[in-house]
């Protein structure tokens, strides 16, 4: 079904496709043992490298002057943020390619409310669930207006969207209902939009929780970006939890026209098509790393290179700049491409 509708919207009228759908895993930007806890350092360092992402000079080495947006008053400070009105009138753009999406997982927000109340199952006859709906959705949107103001520190003209408020739906968990519209136009018009993982209705079960793997894979499907990243706190994915010391980390997975994947590389697990094994923290109520890589093959399984790795590192950097590929054998991550 989100499948015809994703047809159906891609119209003549879309714009030049998306460089680049981005994932911030919760894992990353929060501290996910420590409720409603952002990992300051982690989040600043994505978004600074999102900047160098999206610059269109090369730059001299020289730190440039960032154009700040959030101009609001924080908790604690002396005075207005002070605004250099007269510089900014100066300046001829951006210089930034913005042709970029952002979404985020929930981490230690909205995954604790929704499975205390059990969102995730449905059920808005409950009071509990009706109660958690609305906790939820108070928790992944503060996250989410604290990611919009950390990439506007960095001078994105980052704009927040909630699927939910977009009217996006599901039916037996599944995407129905998901129009991209106010996306594409705020893409047109030069912003970056910032989606996340949601509390939504759905049609049989009443209500549930989207996951922002999930979401990237719908808008990949509608805006055929050039690359898709996903962020995270481990390396990507390994062939058993990465807490083993044993585990492998997969390269390179490759996914035919069916949708069945396989390891190329390492050589050692070459062909491998038994599936990874994978844990799931008790609260995560949208599957974690399983959910992740069914995700990301789909997206593959379109032609689109799908990269995860480890946040804050130079692999991001890379990933999130689209130079990596089969061949680069100093890349930290996995990479997930079509066999075709
Ligand atoms: N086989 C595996 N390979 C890689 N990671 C795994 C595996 N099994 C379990 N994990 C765990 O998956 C976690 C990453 O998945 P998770 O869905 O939590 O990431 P995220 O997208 O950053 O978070 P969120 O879903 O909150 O946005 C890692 O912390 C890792 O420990
Ligand atoms: C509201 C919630 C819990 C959203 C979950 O989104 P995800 O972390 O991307 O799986």
């Amino acid at each position: 079904m989100a499948e015809e509708a994703a047809q159906e919207q891609r119209s003549p009228t879309a714009p030049r496709p998306v460089r680049c759908i981005v994932k911030l895993g919760g894992a990353a930007i929060t501290n996910k043992g420590e409720l409603e806890s952002i990992n300051e350092e982690s989040l600043r360092s994505a978004c600074a490298q999102l900047r160098q992402a999206m610059s269109e000079s090369e730059g001299d080495g020289a730190p440039e002057k960032v154009l700040g947006m959030d101009w609001s008053k924080r908790h604690g400070d002396p005075a207005d943020p002070a605004v250099d009105a007269e510089w900014i009138a100066g300046m001829a753009g951006l210089g930034l390619d913005t042709n970029f999406i952002v979404v985020h997982g929930a981490g230690s927000f909205g995954h604790f409310q929704a499975s205390r109340s059990g969102v995730h199952k449905g059920g808005l006859h409950s009071t509990l669930v009706k109660a958690g709906f609305v906790a939820t959705r108070i928790s992944v949107t503060s996250l989410n207006q604290e990611i919009v103001r950390a990439l506007a520190r960095e001078g994105i003209p980052s704009v927040g969207m909630s699927p939910f408020a977009c009217g996006w739906s599901t039916s037996l968990r599944k995407l129905a209902s998901a129009n991209a519209s106010q996306i594409i136009q705020s893409l047109h018009a030069g912003f970056v939009p910032v989606l996340h993982g949601d509390a939504v209705l759905d049609e049989l079960l009443d209500c549930t929780i989207l996951s922002g793997d999930v979401i990237i894979r719908h808008l990949a499907q509608l805006l055929s970006p050039k690359y898709v990243v996903f962020l995270t706190d481990v390396h990507g994915v390994y062939d058993r939890p990465p807490t083993d010391p044993n585990a492998v980390l997969l390269k390179e997975i490759e996914v035919d026209g069916k949708g069945s994947w396989s390891v190329v590389k390492p050589a050692l697990l070459q062909g491998n098509n038994k599936g990874v094994e994978i844990s799931v923290a008790a609260h995560d109520t949208t599957g974690g790393m399983e959910t992740k890589i069914l995700e990301a093959a789909a997206i593959a399984r379109l032609g689109i290179d799908v990269y995860i790795t480890k946040a804050g590192t130079e692999h991001s950097l890379r990933a999130l700049k689209g130079d990596v590929s089969s061949d680069s054998e100093d890349w930290l991550g996995t990479i997930i491409r079509s066999s075709k």
